[in-house]
């Protein structure tokens, strides 16, 4: 019997089908849900967003992902075949790499050093560090995301954030990552080091890698991503394609959307729950609610069918 599945792939070769699925996956430690029913795919040659405030389980989210915790309901799928990493090395083994913010690099070494920390290439008979091997390979890969140091030898603390992040990054790529989880890249950045650390989390998109970018900020996910995952309090709020999600409504929606609205009014002084008087609009005793678009285009066309009248 024949088991050969027929692969679907994008425009831009992509296999279409998600490299990690989770499925209603839950995650309980004793008594608090820190993760229930979340659902998200990772594609190939796509940055997925996961946005959430304190609290919300993004940590968690990524601890599961990448071998450390074990999920406690639903399925984790790699490849399509339902998986449970034991640990993560094996997490690692599968292709999946984890940037945490601390980067894992140790300050006071070599650029080359640290991108093969744990990794030496050695040849000979007695196994000796092969190290001009190890920095051409460490130039060229650097190279491949645009990354110019100047100075191989040198320590990676001389080296910006956004340069830092770039050879951690590099190093899971060359290390064999199909998806690569960022924990809060640009966290610890400024703007400009943010936006060397935002080309490179592209550059690894334009390499072929999912990418799972965990941020607080809707500005950064939304110049880089291609869905965005809102998690509040362990559930998703919000699961959109960047086609049919703006800016304003992922800003809006990470602030807190509806409750924003209510404190705004509280803030203001109007129960949101009150029916308004239309005659204290009129007199300025009270300003009118802000309206949605249909609720504007509803108002629209009874003013059109009065006017007719
Ligand atoms: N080991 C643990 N034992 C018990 N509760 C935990 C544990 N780890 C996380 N939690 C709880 O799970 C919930 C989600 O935490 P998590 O760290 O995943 O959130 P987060 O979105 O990463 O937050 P932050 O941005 O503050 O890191 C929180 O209520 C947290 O207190």
């Amino acid at each position: 019997m024949s088991t050969a599945t027929t692969e679907r792939h994008d425009a831009a070769g992509h296999s279409t089908t998600p490299i990690v699925e989770l499925e209603n996956v839950g995650k309980s430690y004793g008594n608090v849900h820190a993760l229930r029913g979340v659902s998200l795919n990772v594609r190939q040659g796509e940055v997925t967003c996961v946005l959430g405030d304190n609290g919300a389980g993004k940590s968690t989210l990524i601890k599961i992902m990448s071998g450390l915790h074990d999920h406690t309901d639903g399925t984790m799928k790699l490849d399509g075949v339902v998986r449970r990493f034991g640990s993560p090395r094996e997490a690692q083994a599968s292709g999946i790499a984890t940037v945490y913010q601390d980067l894992a690099l140790a300050p006071l070494m070599s650029v080359w050093r640290n991108f093969f920390l744990g990794n030496e290439l050695r040849k000979g008979p007695l196994r000796t560090l092969d190290i001009a091997r190890m920095k051409r390979i460490c130039a060229d890969e650097l190279g491949k995301m645009g990354v110019f140091v100047p100075d191989l030898d040198g320590p990676v603390a001389g080296l910006s954030g956004g340069q830092r992040q770039c050879i951690a990054i590099a190093r899971a790529i060359y290390f064999g990552a199909r998806v690569i989880i960022l924990d809060e890249p640009t966290a610890a950045l400024g703007v400009k080091q943010s936006g060397v650390a935002l080309r490179y989390i592209v550059k690894a998109r334009d390499a072929g890698l999912g990418v799972i970018f965990i941020t607080h900020n809707p500005h950064h996910a939304y110049l880089v991503g291609n869905h965005f995952v809102i998690l509040k309090l362990g559930r998703v709020v919000l699961d959109a394609h960047r086609d049919d999600l703006t800016l304003e409504q992922l800003t809006t929606e990470m602030a807190g959307g509806q409750e924003l609205g209510e404190l705004s009014h509280e803030l203001r002084g109007v129960d949101p729950g009150k029916v308004i008087d239309p005659g204290e609009v009129e007199h300025g005793q009270v300003e009118a609610p802000a309206l949605s678009p249909e609720e504007r285009k509803a108002v629209e066309r009874e003013e059109e069918e009065e006017l007719r009248a």
